[in-house]
């Protein structure tokens, strides 16, 4: 069942406003950690999600549908359509806020079959932001951005601190991340 009818953002909220060193429509955005499942280069069955933004803004994601991510013969898993749109939710809340933010919840509805063979358009908008919480959802559509819509998400993501992932994450793995993306001159914000 659609969970369309539901009130959403289901909290009041105010409008989420783009950071001004946010990427520019045009933007490619490239790959946020070489080892992420959703968009890292070095996993070889990853989603290699490659994404940009768009005006709105917007972040489009294209995930190209591959036997390494079927679930019925010939189909997408559902749990790894979930996770690309984990990964294009969470490209649009992190680099337009660019605070570090996880996901809180993530709900899914498929729509229709994802083949293997097929591309996914995957187009991510920041719903609102209440606190440290930030409302955004997406549309996945087949095969072209106007597409017919296969699969649709929303979710929410908490702003957290940088200890988030050096408590619980690889902080050395960490540190070097945070120096490539300090040579690469990327401006985050990690207070929440
Ligand atoms: C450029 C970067 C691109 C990045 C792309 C990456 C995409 C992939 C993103 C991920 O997959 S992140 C990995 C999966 N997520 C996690 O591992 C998060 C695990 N959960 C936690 O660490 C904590 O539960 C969390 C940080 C989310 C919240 O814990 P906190 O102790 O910091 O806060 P708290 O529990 O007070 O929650 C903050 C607010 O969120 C609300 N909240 C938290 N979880 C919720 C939930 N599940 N449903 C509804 N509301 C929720 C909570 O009620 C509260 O609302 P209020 O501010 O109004 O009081």
């Amino acid at each position: 069942m659609s969970n369309a009818g539901q009130s959403w953002p289901p909290v009041e909220t105010e409008p989420a406003v783009p950071h001004p060193k946010a990427p520019q429509p045009g933007s490619k955005l490239g790959v946020h950690y070489s080892h992420c499942f959703g968009c890292g280069d070095e996993v070889e069955v990853g989603l290699h999600l490659q994404s940009s933004v768009t005006d709105g803004p917007e972040v489009v994601s294209e995930f190209a549908v591959t036997e390494a991510h079927q679930g019925a013969p010939g189909l997408a898993h559902g749990g790894l359509l979930a996770c690309a749109f984990d990964e294009a939710l969470g490209a649009a809340v992190g680099n337009l806020l660019r605070k570090p933010a996880v996901t809180a919840k993530l709900e899914t509805d498929f729509v229709r079959p994802v083949p293997v063979g097929s591309t996914l358009f995957i187009t991510a908008r920041l719903d609102g932001v209440a606190g440290r919480k930030t409302y955004a959802s997406a549309d996945g559509r087949l095969d072209a951005g106007d597409g017919p819509v296969a699969v649709r998400a929303r979710g929410l993501f908490v702003t957290v601190g940088v200890e988030h992932f050096t408590t619980h994450g690889d902080k050395d793995a960490l540190e070097k991340l945070a120096a490539s993306a300090r040579r690469r001159r990327e401006e985050w914000d990690i207070n929440p």
